[in-house]
């Protein structure tokens, strides 16, 4: 049976039915009503520790590109709503195929990344071994694809880097699964607790 969330009109409040993509992109969605807005992305990203000016870039370029990729009708919405049901139409190309089209996890696809580029230590990747990854999928010819993902793990190690500055496999799985954004806010909760 469902979990004991309130169902929202659109189902969004059942996490169990959630694909992986869909709970990627589920932290930002503030209000939990399915629809991610500009100013909930840009409050996600401040929640995870990024500055006013880097949350607002993050917030007009993600709303830009999948907004219209989520939304039904060829018109754009001038508030720029993104669709979490709609999500795995953003996907793009020279990713790492770790969802696949419906936003599902492909467990070997993720096995992949850290056999092929985790060379140093077999369970964390270091910044040359991002840099690699993002090289050898990129797909000839397709800039948009392949800014995005760079995009994506760049702002994922920049985040998620240990002290030793590897990204873990640990954090790259909570990341498919969408639960490191919310162990990175309850970190920083707990850190500033401390110091005050
Ligand atoms: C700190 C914030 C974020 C980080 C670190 C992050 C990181 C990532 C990573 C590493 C991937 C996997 C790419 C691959 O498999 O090669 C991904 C995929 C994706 N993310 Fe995010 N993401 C963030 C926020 C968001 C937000 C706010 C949205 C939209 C509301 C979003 C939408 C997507 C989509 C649609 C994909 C699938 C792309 C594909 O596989 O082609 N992400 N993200
Ligand atoms: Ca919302």
């Amino acid at each position: 049976m469902a979990s004991s969330s309130s169902l929202q009109p659109d189902g969004m409040g059942n996490h169990d039915q959630l694909t992986p993509l869909e709970k990627h992109v589920m932290f930002f969605d503030i209000n939990k009503d399915g629809i991610i807005y500009p100013w909930e992305t840009y409050l996600g990203f401040r929640k995870l520790g990024r500055n006013i000016f880097r949350s607002l870039l993050a917030a007009v370029l993600i709303h830009l590109v999948l907004s219209h990729k989520t939304r039904p009708g060829k018109w754009p919405s001038l508030l720029f709503p993104i669709l979490i049901k709609n999500i795995k139409y953003g996907k793009h190309g020279s990713d790492s195929d770790a969802y696949d089209a419906e936003g599902r996890f492909v467990p070997e696809k993720f096995e992949e990344i850290f056999k092929k580029y985790a060379h140093k230590n077999a369970n964390s990747l270091t910044a040359d071994e991002v840099n690699e990854l993002l090289k050898k999928n990129r797909e000839p010819k397709y800039y948009f694809g392949w800014l995005n993902a760079t995009t994506d793990w760049r702002l994922l190690y920049d985040l998620a880097k240990n002290k030793n500055g590897e990204l873990t496999k640990e954090a790259v799985r909570a990341v498919y699964d969408g639960s490191l954004f919310e162990q990175m806010t309850m970190a920083r909760e707990n850190a500033s607790k401390k110091s005050s």
